[in-house]
């Protein structure tokens, strides 16, 4: 039964060797002596890691559709939208631990809160969220602001699937093309126009097309995981503040009106 199997590591790279374990599993280190301590730790672990994988994959097919090869980039957006599946399924497991279980050591977090993740700032940057406020929970990192401010002044996933639509010879407003990138973008006329020929000859332009539905499909799961993020909040702090600083869920609630891509969305009223 155990024949062949290796079991002499001294001198091998070993399973955790490779997968550095002893640094990966190291890092759960409660501050209190309460149970459910863990689970919000490692939920929290969890969700880095998979924004870890989103942020490489988005890199790519940023990378992708700059370089007018769409096909790896759809992959590498399907990729996205499947992580984004487990980071919704997640909150279920946090919904596990009650008011009174969080409350118990809920001061040990001080000011820390979810507004200083800096990997999901980076991902709402690449998407085109562009938010200077809220590069400031990081000025005292220059390590991590370097990479945030360089998002945040590069072209979005969105301008450059914009731009793509532009070389395929589609008439994307110019004003928009050139618009400057580190500002949100706002609704435009003319960009819905453009998706509303994508989705009308969609067999000519399946490429496109397509293009179209891996985007509404990440912001659609986005929205979700912002969603679920609220209720999650609500059912277990209820109306009390962050220790962010924010009023909590209304907040929360707020960046639910927001929409990384607008003209996708409005274009299903035009069609
Ligand atoms: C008991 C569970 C949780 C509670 C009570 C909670 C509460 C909050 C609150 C109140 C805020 C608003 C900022 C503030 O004033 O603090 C916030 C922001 C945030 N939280 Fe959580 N959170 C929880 C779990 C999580 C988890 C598991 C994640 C996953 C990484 C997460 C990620 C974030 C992020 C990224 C923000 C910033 C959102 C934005 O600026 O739009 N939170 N959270
Ligand atoms: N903002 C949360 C605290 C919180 O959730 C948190 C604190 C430290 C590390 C991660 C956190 N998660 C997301 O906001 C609260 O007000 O209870």
């Amino acid at each position: 039964m155990s024949e062949g199997i290796r079991t002499d590591f001294a001198q091998r790279m070993s399973y955790g060797d490779y997968l550095r374990l002893d640094t990966l599993l190291s890092a759960q280190q409660p501050l209190s002596d309460k149970h459910d301590e863990m689970l919000f730790i490692t939920i929290h672990h969890v969700q880095e890691l998979w924004m870890k994988l989103m942020n490489h994959e988005l890199d790519l097919a940023m990378r992708c559709l700059r370089e007018d090869d769409p096909g790896p980039a759809f992959k590498a957006m399907a990729r996205v939208s499947r992580v984004q599946r487990q980071l919704i399924e997640a909150w279920d497991v946090l919904t596990t631990m009650t008011p009174a279980d969080y409350l118990a050591f809920r001061d040990k977090l001080g000011s820390s809160s979810g507004f200083q993740s800096w990997q999901y700032r980076l991902i709402e940057f690449k998407l085109g969220a562009k938010d200077p406020f809220m590069l400031r929970p990081h000025a005292h990192r220059p390590d991590l602001l370097a990479p945030l401010q360089a998002a945040f002044d590069a072209p979005s996933l969105y301008d450059e699937s914009l731009r793509l639509l532009a070389r395929r010879g589609l008439p994307v407003p110019r004003d928009v093309l050139e618009r400057d990138v580190t500002k949100p973008h706002a609704e435009d006329e003319g960009v819905v126009a453009v998706w509303a020929t994508v989705y009308r000859d969609s067999g000519r332009l399946f490429e496109l097309y397509e293009l179209a539905e891996e985007l509404v499909d990440l912001e659609d799961a986005f929205q979700t995981w912002r969603f679920r993020h609220m209720k999650t909040v609500s059912r277990i702090i209820g109306m009390r503040q962050g220790t962010g600083g924010s009023s909590g869920v209304s907040y929360l609630r707020g960046a639910l009106e927001r929409s990384f891509f607008p003209e996708l969305w409005s274009v299903r009223t035009r069609l």
